[in-house]
């Protein structure tokens, strides 16, 4: 079986990739596996460092079975009849890549999305989730040091990984503040593993709510933290029931909101569910925090400071909770919102070999076992110019 390794596409450039040198070279040893590479001047290992460990760069791809990317893949770079894994970002019906899908179908293109590649219960196997979650909330401190005037800590697309960025967070020190924590899943976990390298105490919810702390402080919190039942709830509470029926709930972040300094979104937002925090509860002189980092980055909703997404080369703005108006960043009566939509972008190499290992992991065997845990299955979205019955809720929006 021949695998491609195709050159990223997209502007802003993304350095990624699925798999390192080191991987590919121990994945050709294990399996009946062939790689080619694309040659590409932006990716973080540069050619050279596939050639150096003899894995074949090469512009013609003809002769791959499968090809592997991270981000979408421009229309006219599209090879058809071929099979692709890359994140599509279309099963949510993003208008912005309709035209991706309907070229997909036309060129009679096998996509595998990443975002589908899931357990039996939905969960995904593989993500970028926790490099995001690491910036993520670096980035919060990052823009705490510089707007209160702290200490200046240096972009992360600047440091070579994730040690040097651990190495920068060492020469900090923290006012005593309150952290708030959102979410379950990878993203929550990257934020966490930042608190905890800062060595921040974790405190439960009723002591993060009631209690005065001499040193910085964090809560990490979950769906039935932030929202409670409405009294019309009939259901019995309990997560499953909350995400199968969140409008049997209402937020009940307020009372975290009022204690809180600095807040990282890291939650997973369901169609559906209450907003943690509406414009109108920005506005309210018990709502406290000032400064967000939000990873989750759910535009204009649940998080209502996060009125645009920001980038890597402006990460912060500022928003005014009275005017709702978007100020500097260091506005004295701002709310400070880092809510950079790419971030492992900036973390390539950390990224790539996280990302790689998931992949070689949870996909590779089943190239080799039949599918037998149908993980390709689940993962196909289209063949031979149609959808797949799974993705066949797409085809109103494919039409339009
Ligand atoms: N800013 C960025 O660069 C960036 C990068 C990656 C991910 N994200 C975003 O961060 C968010 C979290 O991503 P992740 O990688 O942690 O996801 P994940 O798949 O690892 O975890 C999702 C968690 O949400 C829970 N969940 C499932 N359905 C839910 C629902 N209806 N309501 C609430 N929770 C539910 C799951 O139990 C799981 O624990 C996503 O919205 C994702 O788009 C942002």
């Amino acid at each position: 079986m021949k695998i491609g390794l195709i050159k990223e596409r997209k502007t802003p450039p993304d350095r990624r990739v699925v798999f390192t040198p080191e991987q590919v070279d121990q994945l050709q040893q294990e399996h009946q596996l062939k790689f080619v590479v694309e040659p590409s001047d932006i990716r973080i290992f540069p050619d050279e460092s596939y050639q150096k460990r003899d894995i074949e760069v090469s512009e013609n791809l003809d002769a791959c079975d499968v090809l592997l990317g991270v981000k979408e893949v421009p229309i006219e770079a599209l090879i058809p009849h071929k099979s692709y894994f890359f994140f599509s970002h279309t099963i949510k019906m993003q208008p912005y890549n309709r035209d991706l899908l309907k070229a997909i179908l036309d060129k009679k293109i096998t996509l595998y999305d990443h975002e589908v590649i899931t357990k039996t219960n939905g969960s995904r196997l593989i993500g970028f989730g926790r490099y995001a979650g690491l910036v993520g909330a670096y980035n919060g401190f990052r823009a705490l040091g510089l707007r209160d005037n702290l200490f200046n800590l240096p972009k992360v697309e600047y440091l070579d990984d994730l040690n040097a960025v651990k190495e920068e967070l060492d020469k900090i020190k923290l006012p005593q503040i309150k952290i708030c924590l959102t979410g379950s899943g990878k993203v929550a976990l990257g934020a966490k593993e930042i608190l905890d390298h800062l060595k921040i105490k974790s405190v439960g919810v009723e002591a993060f709510l009631s209690e005065k702390f001499e040193e910085p402080v964090y809560c990490k919190i979950d769906v039935l933290d932030y929202n409670k039942p409405k009294s019309t709830c009939k259901g019995e509470v309990s997560k499953s029931h909350f995400f199968k029926h969140p409008e049997d709930y209402e937020s009940d972040f307020m009372r975290f909101a009022e204690v809180t300094d600095y807040f990282i979104a890291g939650h997973f937002y369901g169609e559906g569910a209450p907003y943690l925090y509406t414009r109108e509860d920005a506005k309210s002189p018990q709502f406290n925090i000032n400064l967000v980092a939000d990873v989750s980055c759910d535009i204009d909703g649940p998080v209502a400071s996060t009125i645009k997404p920001s980038t890597i080369a402006e990460p912060f703005y500022g928003y005014h909770p009275i005017s709702e108006q978007e100020v500097e960043f260091n506005h004295p009566e701002a709310i400070t919102v880092m809510a950079v939509d790419n971030l492992p972008c900036e973390l390539p190499k950390d990224a790539s070999e996280g990302f790689g290992e998931m992949f070689a992991e949870h996909v590779i065997p089943a190239f080799f076992n039949k599918d037998k845990d149908g993980i390709l299955e689940r993962a196909k979205m289209t063949e031979n110019g149609q959808l797949t019955a799974k993705y066949a809720y797409l085809q109103d929006f494919v039409n339009q």
